[in-house]
């Protein structure tokens, strides 16, 4: 899996991806990060990569020109098209599937608009998918680009130890993670659930089921009804 994430700010995304699981991933040599400084492609005397709207509007627009120039250097290098990810508010929400989808890519694309986004002529040319993170505005496309980065990378095989990839996790067939403890047994007068201490694997897989179910149907009832749940668990749901 290698990324190319096209943005004006290369040392913000690389101090960011280059610590801890995806810093190791890419040691190991599992995944690739590069960024791409689109300023690096701004021919013009003062290298400005942006200008006013036509039209009149607050802010600036990024301008086409070295957007489509740094696209053309990644896609020159790789020798194909890639597939572009465009992070923007106007994107179709990321969510876990989504994040399954992009794992199984060889090569990924992150564009990353600035100011009030980027001229419309040049995200027609070159993205192939256009993907929010979350129905808010932020400053740029970084963040949501490391958040991608972050939750694709998991999913490459060898990234994380592997049985916690194969393990429940929260959104996998809808439901919530259940909660979790460690030692000690006992904190603050709260005890760990006998259940996880009695060794009986079936009995402890039952318990997790019932509380990702419980646990879904109070966080996030919006996801129970996309859940298969057995006549038990709908039993257990209407106690
Ligand atoms: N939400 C989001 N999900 O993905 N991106 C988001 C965002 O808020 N991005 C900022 C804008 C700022 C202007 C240029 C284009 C990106």
């Amino acid at each position: 899996m290698n990324f190319h994430i096209l943005t004006l700010f290369p040392d913000m995304v690389m101090d960011g991806l280059n610590t801890s699981i995806t810093g190791r991933a890419v040691n190991n040599g599992l995944l690739s990060i590069e960024a791409v400084n689109i300023r690096d492609y701004a021919f013009n005397k003062h290298q400005s990569v942006d200008d006013y709207p036509y039209g009149g509007g607050a802010g600036m627009l990024m301008q086409a020109e070295p957007v489509y120039l740094a696209y053309e250097a990644v896609a020159e290098k790789l020798g194909k098209r890639p597939r572009v990810v465009y992070l923007s508010p106007q994107g179709q929400t990321f969510n876990q599937q989504m994040a399954e989808e992009l794992a199984q890519e060889e090569e990924l694309v992150l564009l990353c608009g600035h100011y009030e986004g980027i001229d419309e002529r040049v995200l027609e040319e070159i993205v192939t998918d256009y993907v929010s993170i979350g129905d808010y505005v932020l400053t740029g496309g970084e963040l949501p680009a490391m958040v991608m980065v972050d939750a694709i990378s998991r999913l490459v095989p060898g990234v994380l130890h592997n049985d916690v990839s194969a393990e429940f996790e929260s959104f996998q067939d809808n439901l919530l993670e259940y909660p979790q403890y460690s030692r000690p047994e006992e904190w603050h007068g709260k005890k760990v659930p006998e259940v996880l201490l009695s060794g009986h694997h079936a009995n402890i897989e039952k318990w997790r089921r019932e509380q990702s179910v419980l646990r879904t149907k109070e966080r996030r009832p919006d996801l129970l009804e996309k859940c298969e749940l057995t006549p038990s668990e709908k039993k257990l749901l209407e106690e």
